[in-house]
Parts: C-alpha cells; sequence; structure tokens
C-alpha cells in the first residue's frame, strides 16, 4: 500500500461501557489505583496481580476506569472537592475518584455509576459517596468545563520542566495525555497491515485506541507487532543492513530487536531483567525472527572475543515521560528526582556502548523521554567519547520534519501528529564513532 495511504475503514471494535461491568470491575479498579497512588507500583504490575479468575470483561473495564483517573486525577479532585467537608480515607477518595470519572469522562449512566460505586465502599461512607456523586452527576460535568484541566492533570514539576524546554506547546502535550493512544504496529517485511489501519508516512500501521492486538488476523502468525510510530524510529535511523553485527542494548519487550532483525542484521539483545528478556524471546519466536540474548547489565557487559559491532542501539531506561499517553501511571510514579538519577545511568550506559563500536561503526541513542536531561544533554558527553553526531535528514523521518531539531537529532512529542492521534515523545541521536 502507497506510504500515507488509507483502507476502507473497519467497523469500530469499541470496547464495551464500564457500566456493562459488575462489582468485581470496580473492585479491580480501586485495587489497581491503590497499587498505583499508594504503593506506587507500575498499573501493568498492577494489571498482571489481579485475580486470575477475573473476567476479561472486568478487568478491561476496570482497567479503563483505572487509567482514566490516573490521567484525570487532578480534575477529578477539582470536581469533587466542593463536595467534602473533610479528606476522605484514601480507599474512599479512590472510589469518589472512580465514580466521578465513570460520571464524567467514561459515560457510565449515572444510576449505574453512583449505585455501583456506593455497592464497593465501607458501609459507614456509603451515604457519603452516594451523596456526594449524586451531586457530581448534577453539578460535574459544568464543573470540568471551567477548569484548567491541562495543568491539573499535570505535576508542577513536569509543567515546569516542559514549559523550559518546549514553551507554549507544554499545553498541547498536557492535552494529548488526556487520551489513550491509538494501537500501532509495525509490520514484518512483506507483511499486509490489518484491515482498517491507517498507514502512516513513517510506515507505522495504526488502528483505534482500544483495539486489541491479539484480536486482529495475522497476529499469531507474526505478520506484525506493537510499536509507537515514535518507537519505530531508532531502529530505522540506525539502519541495519544484511550481515552486519548489531548490539541492542536495553533491548525487551524486543520491538527495537525484531526490526533490526527483520532488517537482516545479526543481533545481540542485551538485557538486565531475566522476565523481561524471557518476554523478548517469546516476542521474537511468534515473529519467526531470532537474536542472541543475552542477560546482563549492558554498562559493563563484554563480547566474547571484546568484538566490536558495526552498529549499536541503547535504547536507554529512562523516566519515560514521552509515553504517558500509554502509561497513565508514570506522573504518578515518578519524582523530579529520578531525571537526575537516570540520567547518570543513561551517560554510564553510553559511554560503554561507544566502547562497544568498531571505529567507523554508528550508534543510535535514544529514551522516551521528554526530559532534556535524558536527551538533547548527553550531546557533549557524546562528543567527549569520541562519537561524532551524524545528523538525522528530515526525508529520513517522513511527514514530521517538526521532529527534527536544529542540530540534527529526532525530538518527537505528543502533541505532535495531533491530526493523526498523536505520537509518543522520544529522543533520539545518532552518532559515528571516529
Ligand atoms: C526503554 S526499555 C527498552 C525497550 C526496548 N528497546 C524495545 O524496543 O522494546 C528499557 C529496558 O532496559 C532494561 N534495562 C535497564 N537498565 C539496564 C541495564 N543496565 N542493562 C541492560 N538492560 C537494562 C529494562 O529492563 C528495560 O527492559
Amino acid at each position: 500500500m502507497p506510504s500515507g495511504g488509507r483502507r476502507p475503514p473497519a467497523p469500530p471494535r469499541r470496547p464495551a461501557p464500564a457500566s456493562a461491568a459488575g462489582a468485581p470491575a470496580r473492585q479491580a479498579a480501586l485495587a489497581l489505583l491503590a497499587a498505583v497512588l499508594e504503593r506506587r507500583r507500575p498499573l501493568e504490575e498492577a494489571l498482571d496481580a489481579l485475580p486470575g479468575g477475573l473476567a476479561p470483561r472486568d478487568r478491561a473495564a476496570a482497567h479503563r476506569i483505572a487509567a482514566a483517573v490516573l490521567r484525570r486525577a487532578g480534575s477529578l479532585d477539582a470536581v469533587l472537592e466542593p463536595f467534602l467537608r473533610r479528606e476522605p480515607p484514601p480507599p474512599v477518595r479512590a472510589a469518589l475518584r472512580a465514580g466521578a470519572a465513570e460520571l464524567l469522562l467514561l459515560g457510565t449512566p449515572a444510576h449505574a455509576a453512583v449505585a455501583a460505586t456506593v455497592g464497593v465502599v465501607p458501609r459507614p461512607f456509603a451515604g457519603l459517596v452516594n451523596a456526594v456523586l449524586r451531586k457530581v452527576a448534577a453539578e460535574g460535568p459544568a464543573a470540568l468545563e471551567g477548569l484548567d484541566a491541562e495543568r491539573l492533570d499535570t505535576p508542577p514539576w513536569l509543567w515546569s520542566a516542559w514549559h523550559a524546554a518546549y514553551g507554549a506547546a507544554v499545553r498541547a502535550i498536557a492535552r494529548a495525555h488526556r487520551l489513550p493512544a491509538p494501537l500501532d504496529l509495525t509490520l514484518a517485511p512483506g507483511a499486509a497491515a490489518p484491515e482498517g489501519a491507517e498507514m502512516l508516512p513513517t510506515g507505522t500501521a495504526r488502528l483505534p485506541a482500544g483495539t486489541r492486538i491479539t484480536d486482529l488476523p495475522g497476529f499469531a502468525e507474526g505478520q506484525f507487532w506493537a510499536q509507537d510510530a515514535a518507537a519505530a524510529l531508532p531502529a530505522r535511523l540506525l539502519g541495519a543492513r544484511p550481515g552486519e553485527r548489531v548490539a541492542d542494548l536495553c533491548a525487551a519487550p524486543g520491538g527495537k530487536t525484531a526490526q533490526l532483525a527483520a532488517a537482516g542484521a545479526t543481533v545481540v539483545a542485551v538485557e538486565r531483567d531475566p522476565r523481561r528478556l524471557a518476554r523478548l524471546g517469546e516476542n521474537l519466536a511468534r515473529l519467526k525472527l531470532s537474536a542472541t540474548l543475552v542477560e546482563a547489565d549492558a554498562g559493563s557487559w563484554s563480547p566474547p572475543a571484546n568484538e566490536q559491532f558495526d552498529a549499536v542501539l541503547l535504547d536507554a531506561p529512562c523516566t519515560a515521560t514521552g509515553i504517558i499517553r500509554r502509561h497513565p501511571d508514570i506522573p504518578h510514579l515518578k519524582r523530579a528526582a529520578d531525571v537526575a538519577t537516570m540520567a547518570d545511568t543513561q551517560a554510564r550506559l553510553l559511554a560503554h556502548a561507544a566502547a562497544l563500536l568498531r571505529p567507523g561503526g554508528r550508534l543510535v541513542y535514544a529514551t522516551c523521554s521528554l526530559q532534556p536531561e535524558e536527551g538533547e544533554a548527553h550531546l557533549a558527553r557524546a562528543a567527549a567519547l569520541g562519537l561524532r553526531l551524524d545528523p538525522i535528514r528530515a526525508e529520513e523521518v517522513p511527514g514530521l520534519p517538526e521532529a527534527i531539531t536544529p542540530q540534527g537529532t529526532l525530538r518527537t512529542r505528543p502533541d505532535m501528529w495531533a491530526e493523526r492521534g498523536g505520537i509518543d515523545g522520544f529522543f533520539a541521536a545518532r552518532f559515528l564513532r571516529g
């Protein structure tokens, strides 16, 4: 299909409304919120920890409710504020937020949202929750309209940092975080896009948010893998060629490993976390691609015989503030101090990655963070390591000239491609070893 073309739209796959789910879904939503907000556990980990017997429909509804609360917690609290005389205990606050999210954001009919939420709070609070949510149902929509939602739903430290880095675009970035992201797919070589997909100019196939990848024909056969359009760019920019030896550092769950292997390179994928490495192996098996998998710290790993590579991809661990659309728990889990900690780790990994390259070899450094400390700030360190910036040209990233910086690095933001459904925030820079 020509780049930028569109297939006839398939009937939209709409998730069942939360109102169709029962008490187990609401209880599970509160368990997810407690895990993220009280114990600071990642939402995905909390989802994995839900009871195995929970019906898929209830699990999906719980996820939807929890995600809506996490995206809009500041706005929901502002709507609830006038109706609360004192701070309720955390589980009751969570239930009020979840009920308000159902009423104001998820379209659950008022009687169902109120009754279901009252049913999952401790009995002494049933009256309070009933009264407050009835008021939210009546007055909440107008109250929500009048709020400065972008600011309320963004932690102040992130707002200040993005304002310093991107100026007025901070508001559009915050707005992009309000909605779930589409499902983006990288296609295996020669594979056709699933029906209804929009082909983006960079080659990614895009389907509506809420589409379940495992439901798509071709999934089991390894025709594609999930990868945001921005996440697909760093491996393309590395330009791995058949037969080249490529090290993929910090590799799991393996979206970029798959791209490099599909390009015909001989790939060594290095990942520290054994469970994530196992997932990478499963993903490659489904895609019928192969790579050498190594469980190691990429900051100290030495390849056999101290081999040097034609190309290295370092997709470094980061604060992940560029992927809040897909992971709305991130603003609740990260703190300002994490940025410097991650930047130190990235500097250590970058120094080691540079040493793995043969003279003249290529290195792409990438992070899914919007914080300049985890992106642009590494350019000076790379120069000190003997890495020469190899500027990225606009034609390498079709349809996204605004993502190429004057220095020739890539900086995508979630407010870019707004009319197409947005794009994750990534930084990437390409270097040559002198
Ligand atoms: C941004 S994710 C990588 C995503 C992956 N490149 C992809 O495209 O699917 C970062 C990964 O780095 C791993 N990691 C973090 N620190 C590491 C280290 N020192 N050595 C190796 N892997 C590390 C994490 O476990 C995580 O899987």
